[in-house]
């Protein structure tokens, strides 16, 4: 039988705040092209785990792993890797909308200029084709020049998107995505989600367990810094192994 090659894999992954042990002994592996979802209570060490995925965590004082990360079988904690260039790899969108106070599209290709890139072409081609990767291109392709502050909760989310998928990630990760937005510009972030994942790896955080289902394909249930249960979202929801994981997917704590 040959061994699967999965996108990210975390072995044995513990982390630390100081003396505070957020993460404990994590092993989970992700499928290339696919959306995994991280669920669990508040506090749980969902977005501490998303963000030892592109070493976020870094700049916070005081924090430490342990174990490997693997993004496409090198681990990211590697005395080799560069983190500019992983961070390449690995995108980020947050939970509030947060783009600069520049125009839409100095906001697209911002990732661009961090590394040098000058030629106009390049440019307005770039920011076109990710623009039109989050179906915002129609809305937004006459005022390019103006401010990205003007545009609304929802289209900022969906330009903070396109920001990050204009220096080719293969891997998204999404901490709360459309906990800031209405109903109508979550469901446009969801099908943006459904549409990217041909594409890219995707991991996202959610407290929706409604979203959970629609969008993931497989769905991570945190409690209290461990990896309860990981499985298939459609078995997750449906026959859960553990009693608590039934308790949280059924609203019975939080
Ligand atoms: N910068 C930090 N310094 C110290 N402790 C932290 C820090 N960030 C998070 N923690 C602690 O680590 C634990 C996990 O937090 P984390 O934010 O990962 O949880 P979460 O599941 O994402 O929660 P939420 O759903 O509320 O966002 C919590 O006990 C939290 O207090």
């Amino acid at each position: 039988m040959s061994k699967k090659n999965y996108k990210l894999e975390a072995k044995s992954l513990n982390a630390y705040y100081g003396n505070f042990h957020a993460l404990k002994d994590i092993n989970i592996a992700m499928e290339e092209k696919a959306v995994t979802a991280f669920i669990g209570p508040s506090g749980c060490g969902k977005s501490t785990f998303l963000r030892t995925l592109n070493r976020m965590n870094d700049y916070i004082d005081g924090f430490r792993v342990e174990g490997e990360i693997l993004l496409d079988n090198r681990d990211i904690y590697g005395k080799d890797v560069r983190v500019d260039e992983l961070r390449k790899e690995v995108g980020m969108v947050f939970q509030k909308p947060n783009p600069f106070p520049k125009t839409i599209f100095e906001n697209v290709v911002y990732g661009l200029r961090i590394q040098g890139i000058k030629d106009k072409r390049v440019l307005a081609e770039t920011a076109e084709t990710s623009l039109r990767q989050t179906a915002l291109w129609d809305e937004v392709k006459d005022k390019l020049d103006k401010s990205a502050l003007a545009l609304s909760g929802g289209q900022q989310q969906r330009l903070c998107i396109a920001r990050a998928l204009a220096i080719s990630p293969s891997v998204i990760l999404m901490d709360e995505p459309t906990s800031a937005l209405d109903p109508i510009s979550t469901a446009k972030i969801e099908e943006l989600i459904y549409e990217l994942k041909k594409d890219y790896t995707i991991v996202i955080v959610t407290h929706n367990m409604q979203q959970a289902g629609r969008v993931s394909d497989q769905t991570a249930f945190f409690y209290m810094g461990e990896l309860v249960e990981f499985s298939k979202t459609k078995i997750m929801f449906t026959s859960p192994k553990h009693e608590r994981t039934q308790n949280y997917i059924t609203g019975r704590f939080g």
